[in-house]
């Protein structure tokens, strides 16, 4: 049986407790970290297999494995005196922490793996991205969902700057449905017409035979609406914008660990006209 340690129990810690927590066969015996009693002490008492520890040195020191998952400016405080032995992997979660951060913190010799779960692991539907591959941490990840080892931390960047685009993406449906509600729509009817709406994009997005621009190719009439509100709303002036913003969050979260050389510009076409597919 794996026993696995959260420093950090907050909203992904919670996730990840209640995901490995609620699954099929062998479940890990799961160690906490105190701190959040009232969430803690609901968890040991939901599963039997979770245990909180008196202190955050406690949750390294029972576990084979550690996930960090504290908020950023956190790390000091929760991590800073912790004795990790060098055999012992830790996972890093913290948004912006890259390795070479953590293990001048840790100062350990220890193998870290930084991971990108997501709220969905709760129901072990995720995809977690890894970095590095890690023949303890990326079965645990499998078992969540599934797992996206990647090349080297440039690239692991590059998806962790796609999550924070998961907040303008809901901005953009409520935008849509005040849309329809000063048209006169009852706001509950918009509401639950939107939501509808693209909980069927996202059923169809589970459609992986087909590419993303053949998905929208099939959803669009030549000349019909879908066309009308793409070329006229989602115009290259506001493709290259989102990309630019997303250039500046990943050169952002490189600054973090010192690494400003990758720049990628954005492919403006492909995302745009919706080439390489589209009929
Ligand atoms: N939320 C998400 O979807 C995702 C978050 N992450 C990353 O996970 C980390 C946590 O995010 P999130 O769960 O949203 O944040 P939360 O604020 O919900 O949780 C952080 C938790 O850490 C606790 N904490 C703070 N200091 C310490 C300490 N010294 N020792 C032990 N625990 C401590 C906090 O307690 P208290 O409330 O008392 O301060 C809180 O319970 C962040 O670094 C974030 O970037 C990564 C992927 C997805």
């Amino acid at each position: 049986m794996q026993r696995i340690g959260i420093i950090g129990v907050g909203e992904i810690g919670r996730a990840l407790v209640q995901g490995l927590c609620e699954g099929d066969g062998t479940l890990p015996e799961v160690f906490l970290s105190p701190r959040g009693a009232g969430a803690v002490a609901e968890l040991s008492e939901r599963f039997d297999s979770v245990r909180v520890c008196a202190d955050n040195q406690q949750v390294v020191d029972r576990s084979d494995l550690v996930i960090v998952a504290v908020r950023r400016q956190d790390r000091h405080e929760a991590l800073a005196g912790l004795r990790v032995d060098a055999g012992k992997p830790v996972v890093d979660v913290m948004a912006g922490v890259g390795l070479d951060e953590l293990r001048r913190l840790l100062a350990t010799d220890a193998p870290l793996v930084r991971a990108i779960p997501l709220p969905a692991v709760r129901e072990r539907r995720a995809v977690t991205v890894t970095y590095p591959s890690h023949p303890a941490v990326d079965p645990l990840f499998e078992r969540l969902g599934g797992v996206l080892p990647v090349a080297d931390e440039a690239a692991f960047d590059v998806f962790s700057a796609l999550t924070g685009t998961l907040t303008a993406h809901y901005a953009y449906l409520a935008r849509l449905t005040s849309w329809a509600v000063g048209n006169g729509v009852a706001p509950e009817d918009a509401d639950r017409y939107v939501r509808g709406l693209f909980q069927g994009v996202g059923r169809a997005l589970g459609d992986g035979t087909r590419s993303l621009h053949r998905l929208a190719a099939d959803h669009e009439t030549p000349n019909g609406n879908n066309e009308r509100v793409r070329a006229t709303w989602f115009t290259p002036a506001n493709s290259e914008a989102l990309g630019a913003a997303l250039d500046d969050l990943l050169a952002d979260l490189r600054g973090h660990r010192g690494d400003r050389g990758h720049r990628r510009t954005w492919d403006t076409d492909a995302a745009v006209t919706g080439s390489g597919g589209s009929s």
